[in-house]
């Protein structure tokens, strides 16, 4: 588990406003018009059944994947259990027909002895049976939410950086993490209730079609209004929740906002905290008000025809029992035909049910495999080029240019420039001059959108993208400070060497955190942060040595060092630097600095301007020039000399 220094980055959300300030709404969920004909209503029916349908092998191959024993157990006791109803009915008419006979001094107790037996071992069987059905389901829930929370956390680290920056695919991938987990079993129980209800269903629906084919009829017509009102909502609960991933997702932050330690400094000092408060729960209230219509207004909605359904039933009985009094039939098929009636009728419901249940879940899995069908954008060409055993790190940027997803600006433009083998630059700029994106770039976490970037004279997606990446060490911006112990904190720069000890510590010796990481209260194992255990808080400038250790600890022929010291002392950031020729030492080093001091330490310097280089050379050179870069170390330098005495 880490956390971010900094809130994420995004660009604009689909939603106009941030939920800080502005109206708190969100749209009506309003699904796309359609024809209500008969025609294109049965068409559009085809369409939904048929994509039901099609989610149920995918459902079946998750529910086998999560566990092929229970998933047998639950079929098992699906049909055992569909079975039992028929013969439940047909073994209370063989009990009542008997009584009757006794009665009639035309049997003895004997039979109702043995029936009565059979009809023990029979509701035992549901009993048990029922058992089952409950520890199976129970079982399969936590192995599948387990199975599809492993399967997005593996696709999830599969896929691309831009894809955790698009506000679309965030929601997207939200709703696989929080509801698809449940939903297959949903689905799998729907899909089993459907063939349960079924195996009723074709047993009884004989008997009832041997007494009068009309009835059957009716029985079957009754339930179909509650079916496609239950269809109905399923699709707008769908359209509800995926409308308000947005507004959940302000919640989300909102609460973390006043929840999180690293923003309480801030909240309380500006004094947020109801301000916050309030908005999550005006926020809330929308949300609810929104559920609290659609949950109400679909139970009416189903109710009333359920009771429709309930009448028929009734006018069934009546019949039925009309016939009886005739003496057209025995009180044991008075019986049998009543239940035989009623559970057809609540077979047909439990289908349509069961059926737009499916149709509902299916929907959300839709997004899940969505979500699983996406395809990483930066990945290895069909015959990546093997990497080399010992990559020289001569880099060259050919007319690179670079736009993110959906920006309208370029963030890099035409970018020539050249790094021998073993050279540091430093590189330098404005906010916003696009120094972050060209270390994104040579890391392949995005690709240009135009003109190559070149390692030792190779395209780098040539590569297979993770091959490139472990010959690269770097320390980004926004760093994460990881909750776990010191060393795991710097052992994770190199999975490979987790537990070398000697390693770890000489790592944190070069970046100069050797003398904080002993003074803890069990040096390197130590656990830090607040979230779990009782782990030590760092200051800022202690976070940072330790994440450039992290860099330190893998031992890359390419150093990338964003800000590297901007947290860190001024003894410290002198110290750091005095070291980092020899840190840097057979490596091809970059690093982004706005001290002019450290900057001018370095072999050479590239400024950048509004994603274009502007210049490039050794600080001599530069001054030289007396342009763009000499101007802004004048500035700096004249700022310390302005206080010098004399
Ligand atoms: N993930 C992103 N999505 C969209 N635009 C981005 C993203 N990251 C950066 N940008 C934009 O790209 C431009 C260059 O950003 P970059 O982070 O490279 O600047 P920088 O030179 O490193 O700035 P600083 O000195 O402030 O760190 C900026 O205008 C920024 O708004």
């Amino acid at each position: 588990m880490f956390v971010g220094r900094r809130g994420r980055r995004r660009p604009p959300s689909t939603v106009p406003d941030s939920g800080l300030t502005g109206p708190v709404d969100i749209p009506e969920p309003k699904q796309p018009e359609q024809p209500k004909d008969l025609k294109s209503r049965f068409a559009r029916m085809k369409v939904s059944v048929a994509g039901t349908v099609r989610g149920l092998p995918k459902v079946t191959r998750l529910t086998w994947q999560a566990s092929p024993p229970l998933t047998i157990v639950l079929t098992l006791v699906t049909v055992v259990s569909g079975l039992l109803p028929t013969a439940t009915a047909y073994i209370a008419k063989l009990l009542l027909d008997s009584v009757v006979a006794a009665i009639q001094h035309r049997g003895g107790t004997g039979d109702i002895v043995r029936i009565t037996l059979f009809q023990f071992g029979v509701l035992a069987a549901t009993a048990i049976s029922s058992a089952f059905t409950t520890i199976a389901q129970s079982l399969l829930q936590e192995r599948m939410a387990l199975t599809i929370r492993h399967q997005v956390m593996a696709h999830s680290s599969e896929l691309h950086l831009a894809y955790f920056e698009g506000s679309t695919s965030y929601d997207m991938l939200r709703q696989a993490t929080q509801e698809a987990p449940t939903r297959p079993l949903s689905m799998m129980n729907s899909a089993l209730g459907l063939g349960r209800t079924a195996i009723t269903f074709g047993s009884m629906i004989a008997l009832l079609v041997s007494i009068s084919p009309l009835l059957a009829l009716v029985a079957l017509l009754a339930p179909v209004p509650a079916f496609i009102s239950q269809s109905k909502y399923g699709s707008r609960a769908f359209w509800l929740t995926f409308l308000m991933s947005p507004i959940k997702r302000r919640m989300d932050y909102l609460s973390s906002l006043v929840t999180t330690d690293t923003y309480a400094k801030e909240t309380k000092l500006f004094g947020l905290g109801p301000y916050f408060v309030d908005r999550f729960r005006r926020l809330g209230v929308v949300s609810y008000e929104r559920q609290r219509k659609l949950t109400i207004n679909r139970n009416i909605s189903s109710t009333s025809w359920g009771l429709l359904s309930t009448l028929v039933g009734s006018a069934i009985a009546l019949y039925i029992a009309l016939e009886a009094v005739g003496g057209q039939l025995t009180l044991g098929d008075l019986a049998l035909y009543t239940a035989a009636a009623t559970s057809v009728q609540s077979s047909v419901s439990g289908l349509f049910t069961a059926f737009s249940g499916m149709y509902e879940n299916n929907l959300y899995l839709d997004t899940l495999y969505r979500f699983l069908d996406t395809e990483p954008e930066i990945v290895a060409p069909p015959s990546p080029r093997p990497m080399p055993s010992t990559v020289e790190g001569h880099i060259r940027f050919e007319s690179v240019s670079f736009s993110y997803p959906g920006a309208d600006e370029a963030a890099l433009t035409g970018v020539t420039f050249e790094i021998r083998p073993g050279e540091t630059i430093a590189v330098v700029g404005r906010n916003g001059a696009g120094k972050s994106t060209l270390f994104k770039l040579l890391c392949r976490l995005y690709d240009p959108t135009g003109g190559r970037i070149l390692l030792d004279g190779v395209d780098i997606r040539e590569y297979d993208p993770d091959e490139l990446r472990t010959r690269i060490s770097a320390m980004f911006q926004d760093y994460v400070t990881y909750q776990g112990t010191a060393a795991e904190n710097i052992g994770l720069g190199d999975l490979t060497r987790l537990e070398d000890r000697p390693h770890i510590e000489d790592s944190a010796r070069r970046a100069g955190a050797d003398e904080r990481i002993e003074r803890l209260p069990s040096g390197y194992d130590s656990p830090l942060g607040r979230w779990f255990d009782q782990g030590v808080s760092l200051s800022g400038g202690e976070w940072q040595k330790i994440a450039l250790a992290r860099a330190f600890q893998r031992e890359a022929p390419i150093l990338i060092l964003d800000e590297p010291t901007s947290a860190l002392d001024a003894q410290a950031e002198h110290d750091l630097f005095a070291r980092l020729r020899s840190l840097a030492e057979g490596r091809t080093t970059l690093y982004i600095s706005h001290r002019f001091s450290t900057v001018r330490q370095a072999e050479r310097i590239l400024l950048l301007d509004h994603g274009k280089v502007a210049e490039y050379g050794t600080h001599e050179e530069l001054m030289a020039a007396g342009a763009g870069y000499a101007e802004l170390f004048t500035l700096q330098a004249q700022a310390y000399l302005d206080e010098l005495p004399g």
